[in-house]
């Protein structure tokens, strides 16, 4: 081990300052995907508890020991049930979502055969327009990598081309098909009806109901985007990774879906901040 300094007894090496880098690398991830839910209630009690541990133990209190010992010896699997979401959330994130990888399919997507060219995105912000208009409640899913059949399966499969009309139909209130979402994917509606995780981020603004729930819960399980049309308001959301831009015109509507279509995403897409659980149920805020 190359030896780097020296604080009083403790020798530091290169080894502990790039392990010291990645455990902190590490605990500011967990921390950023826990951030604003309840997990991070059970986490800061886990932690205190594991703190009056190691101070019970170097006091030599046996008693207390042994019980506090007890529970950190299940706490690993008492961890993994308490924060199965989070875990799942991690791993998703893991999977799917580093820039690195992000970077591979960009090079990849320039040169691959490119579904999107003949995906005639007018059709859609024609159809968003009228259900805008018209405050008909809609949700489309764009996915650009995979077919989501897990999702697509929940509702009824249609695979026809994506079209003004047909999308008016399905949403039309009714429609027997109105309910629920629709996935794109290849610039044909794979599925109508299909039924979404929905969030459960605590800091969602009050006035965001299942439907909107819906989006935001989709874009954090999967690497989509998805758009809502509000039935009450007739404002439009657009949901990716887990946050949310509102009230965007369609040029920005029709922009944002195509640089997702490409792989050119800009990252000014805002967190779900604790302040916006306060914002007024009306006040519209874009955060592009
Ligand atoms: N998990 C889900 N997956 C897909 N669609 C859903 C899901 N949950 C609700 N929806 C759709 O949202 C509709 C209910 O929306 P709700 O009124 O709760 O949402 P909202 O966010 O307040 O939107 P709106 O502003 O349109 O009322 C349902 O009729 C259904 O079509």
């Amino acid at each position: 081990m190359i030896f780097l300094f020296k604080i009083g007894f403790l020798e530091v090496s290169w080894v502990d300052v790039i392990d010291i880098g990645l455990v902190s690398v590490l605990l500011y991830q967990v921390y950023k995907l826990i951030r604003g839910s309840i997990a991070v209630n059970i986490f800061l009690g886990i932690l205190a508890l594991y703190l009056v541990y190691l101070i019970v133990r170097a006091a030599q209190m046996e008693l207390l020991t042994m019980i506090l010992g007890q529970f950190m010896g299940v706490g690993v699997l008492a961890m993994i049930i308490l924060f199965q979401p989070e875990i799942r959330k991690f791993l998703l994130v893991i999977g799917r979502g580093t820039e690195f990888r992000e970077n591979i399919f960009k090079t990849i997507s320039n040169w691959r055969h490119e579904y999107h060219d003949d995906f005639d995105i007018g059709q859609v912000i024609e159809a968003v327009k009228t259900l805008k208009a018209s405050k008909t409640g809609a949700l489309m899913v764009f996915s650009r990598d995979t077919e989501l059949k897990f999702y697509a399966q929940t509702g009824d499969a249609l695979d026809a081309e994506v079209n003004k009309r047909l999308l008016l139909s399905i949403f039309n209130k009714n429609s027997p098909l109105h309910d629920g979402a629709v996935i794109i994917y290849k610039g044909r509606i794979r599925a109508a009806r299909c039924v979404l995780p929905v969030s459960e981020n605590d800091h969602l603004p009050p006035n965001f109901g299942l439907r909107h729930r819906a989006a935001v819960g989709m874009s954090e399980s999967t690497d989509t985007l998805v758009l809502a049309v509000s039935e009450e308001t007739g404002r439009l959301v657009l949901a990716r990774n887990g946050k949310y831009l509102r009230a965007l015109k369609l040029k920005q509507i029709e922009q944002k879906i195509l640089d997702y279509l490409h792989n050119s995403e800009s990252g000014n897409w805002e967190e779900v901040h604790e302040h916006e659980a306060e914002a007024s149920a009306e006040t519209p805020s874009v955060k592009a």
